[in-house]
């Protein structure tokens, strides 16, 4: 048993709060893991393997549910599979080298399997914060798994915060879309081109997501125009059947940022031709060191940038306004549009819940860059927030489960060593 409910107004009585619900506290004897993605499990699983007991809180029904639930059913990786895989457990053999989601949902959930790891489903955490006197987080959750939602506080040493970079969409305003109609829809909510056959769809946003709905689209016969309101690198995939990814990867071992950069942006005009003939304007700053310092991920292509050339995908500038099946952009150009689909983004929901600004960001990102950015101060971890996938993820969820497993040992070493003298002064009073 890795917890256990305690009467906590009696064990610590400053620490009961009269505006909580719940009627239920916890004990945790080792971590909460906040979320059970990919960063989540991988943690659970190191720990699992040092024989540390731990808890996973998730608000979804299930792992991974970022894959489950807010994906699109076309969805492969887009690097190659040796970049995705979690610590201990290498994916089964026969994958191919880039994993569709529902491979990849199903390794996870024989992830899950084989470490054992049993998250605890539909219990969003609301709060944590650190008790500076006792030394302990407290974390508070809302479980909705049964007939009536109830509230549970859970106390321990060591808090993980795994909820990840894409945790909510990004809505951005814009004037008058709420008269535009009913048809506006999020990226992390598309699931098929299907249902759009024939429509004139405006995708708004460039990365990964605007450039593979605009795809899909088209692979349905309807008809996207992507908005692109400042610039965007695209990359192809692989560069003479290798992956641009795994390519970077290596020349990184032996040359500077800056002149991988140059290489990229070149093989991608070798291979690509000028992407700004396109109106896909460059940024000034290189791909990877876009991606370092302002975590904006370039386009790995998978076959948009043919269709944007053959204008199947027609580009278009920034959204000045909506109207009722319409929008305006910047340019003064109005387009007669059927649907909207917003690939904006996502961001970190940490500042909304989690107590605490020295080690996490406004934005809910470790203020510490990578590779130091897992580990705050009062057994404060985060991972899965470095900018850098999977790979990241696993980095992080490995240096982590080591440590908190080097402290719980110690720990409970200490413990049974005061708990045995106790005992032994007991002994000696009768
Ligand atoms: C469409 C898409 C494709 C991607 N493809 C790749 C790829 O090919 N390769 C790659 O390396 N990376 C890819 N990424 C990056 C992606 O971030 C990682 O693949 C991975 O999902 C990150 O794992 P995570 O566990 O950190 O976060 P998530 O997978 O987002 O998991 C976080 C979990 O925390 C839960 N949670 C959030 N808030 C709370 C709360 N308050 N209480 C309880 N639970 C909470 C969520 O429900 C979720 O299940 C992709 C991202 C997207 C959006
Ligand atoms: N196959 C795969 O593995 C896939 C991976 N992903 C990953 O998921 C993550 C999220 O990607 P994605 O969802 O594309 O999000 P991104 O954050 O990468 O892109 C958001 C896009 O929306 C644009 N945007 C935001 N606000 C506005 C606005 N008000 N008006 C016009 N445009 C706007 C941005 O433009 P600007 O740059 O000007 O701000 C940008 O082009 C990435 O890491 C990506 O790599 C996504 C899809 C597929
Ligand atoms: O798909 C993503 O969002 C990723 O973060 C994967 C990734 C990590 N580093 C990169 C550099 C270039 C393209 C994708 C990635």
């Amino acid at each position: 048993m890795s917890s256990c409910c305690l009467n906590m107004p009696n064990m610590f009585p400053t620490l009961a709060s009269e505006d909580f619900l719940s009627s239920r506290c916890i004990w945790v004897n080792g971590p909460v893991i906040v979320g059970a993605g990919p960063s989540g499990l991988a943690v659970g699983a190191g720990l699992k393997n040092q024989g540390v007991p731990f808890i996973i809180l998730e608000r979804a029904n299930c792992i991974a549910s970022l894959w489950q639930n807010r994906t699109y059913d076309r969805l492969k990786l887009h690097l190659p599979k040796q970049f995705c895989q979690l610590p201990n457990f290498p994916f089964p053999e026969d994958f191919p080298e880039y994993p569709t989601k529902y491979q990849f949902i199903s390794y996870l959930e024989s992830y899950a399997k084989h470490f054992d790891i049993n998250p605890h489903f539909n219990e969003t955490v609301q709060s944590a914060n650190y008790d500076e006197t006792f030394g302990l987080w407290r974390v508070k959750t809302i479980a909705t798994g049964g007939p009536n939602p109830i509230g549970v506080e859970y106390i321990c040493r060591w808090l993980v915060v795994a909820t990840g970079e894409n945790a909510e969409k990004v809505v951005p305003e814009f004037e008058g879309l709420q008269d535009f109609g009913d048809h506006v829809t999020h990226a992390c909510d598309y699931k098929s081109g299907q249902s759009y056959s024939g429509e004139r769809v405006l995708v708004v946003g460039c990365g990964n997501s605007g450039m593979e709905v605009s795809l899909d689209l088209c692979n349905h016969n309807a008809n996207p125009s992507m908005v692109v309101r400042s610039s965007v690198h695209v990359l192809p995939r692989e560069v003479l059947g290798k992956s641009t990814f795994e390519l970077a990867v290596s020349m990184m071992k032996w040359l500077p940022l800056w002149l991988v950069d140059k290489i990229l942006l070149i093989l991608a005009h070798l291979i690509l031709g000028n992407t700004e003939k396109y109106g896909l304007k460059k940024p000034c700053v290189g791909p990877l060191e876009l991606k370092n310092t302002a975590g904006k991920t370039p386009v790995l292509d998978i076959g948009a940038f043919q269709k944007i050339r053959s204008g199947e995908i027609k580009i278009v500038p920034g959204i000045k306004k909506f109207s009722r099946g319409r929008v305006e952009l910047v340019n003064g150009e109005t387009l007669e549009i059927e649907s909207v689909i917003l690939a904006t983004g996502y961001r970190s929901n940490v500042p909304s819940w989690l107590k605490e600004n020295e080690f996490f960001s406004s934005e809910g990102v470790p203020k510490n860059p990578f590779p130091n950015g897992w580990k705050g101060k009062g057994g404060l971890y985060a991972v899965g927030f470095t900018r850098r996938g999977l790979s990241g993820a696993s980095l992080d969820a490995i240096s982590v489960a080591h440590d908190i497993a080097k402290s719980w040992k110690e720990e409970t070493k200490q413990k049974k060593k005061s708990m045995a003298a106790r005992h032994r002064r007991c002994i000696s009073h009768f």
